[in-house]
């Protein structure tokens, strides 16, 4: 699959969007090295803090069907705005331990894609080693 049609499906990932509180409608999908999608929207809650972002739902879905972390090759996330939209800090956590360091986040808007590898986006994550 293509980083074009990565982006196509997270955009269609876009479209079951829970979000009356923001209307800020976010889609993601992860691709395993095997070819395999996993897709993701944003879920928001009354309770704000329980909100859940796309890029999280998507990752979260590969692990859970058993893609292992080393066997994830991407992850594309995308908005509606012009801007491509930067993942929070719990996702770059996130991403931390359950994509490899040069796995590719592709981030696309209506203005353009941005492309970063993992370890860029969180450069000196708090990790296992840390707590040994
Ligand atoms: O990269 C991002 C940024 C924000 N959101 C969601 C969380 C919340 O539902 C809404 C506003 O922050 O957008 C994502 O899903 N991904
Ligand atoms: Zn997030």
């Amino acid at each position: 699959m293509s980083k074009e049609e990565l982006i196509t499906a997270a955009y269609a990932a876009l479209e079951n969007a829970y979000a009356p509180y923001s209307h800020f409608r976010v889609g993601a999908c992860v691709l395993a090295k095997d070819g395999r999608i996993f897709c993701g929207a944003n879920v928001e809650n009354a309770s704000y803090g329980l909100c859940c972002c796309a890029e999280r739902n998507a990752l979260f879905a590969a692990i859970a069907a058993g893609v292992r972390p080393k066997d994830i090759h991407a992850l594309a996330v995308v908005s509606e705005r012009e801007r491509p939209p930067a993942p929070c800090g719990a996702c770059r956590q996130v991403m931390s331990e359950l994509m490899p360091g040069d796995a590719l986040v592709l981030m696309a808007g209506s203005g353009g894609v941005k492309e970063m590898d993992v370890a860029s986006l969180l450069p000196g994550a708090f990790d296992k080693e840390d707590m040994q």
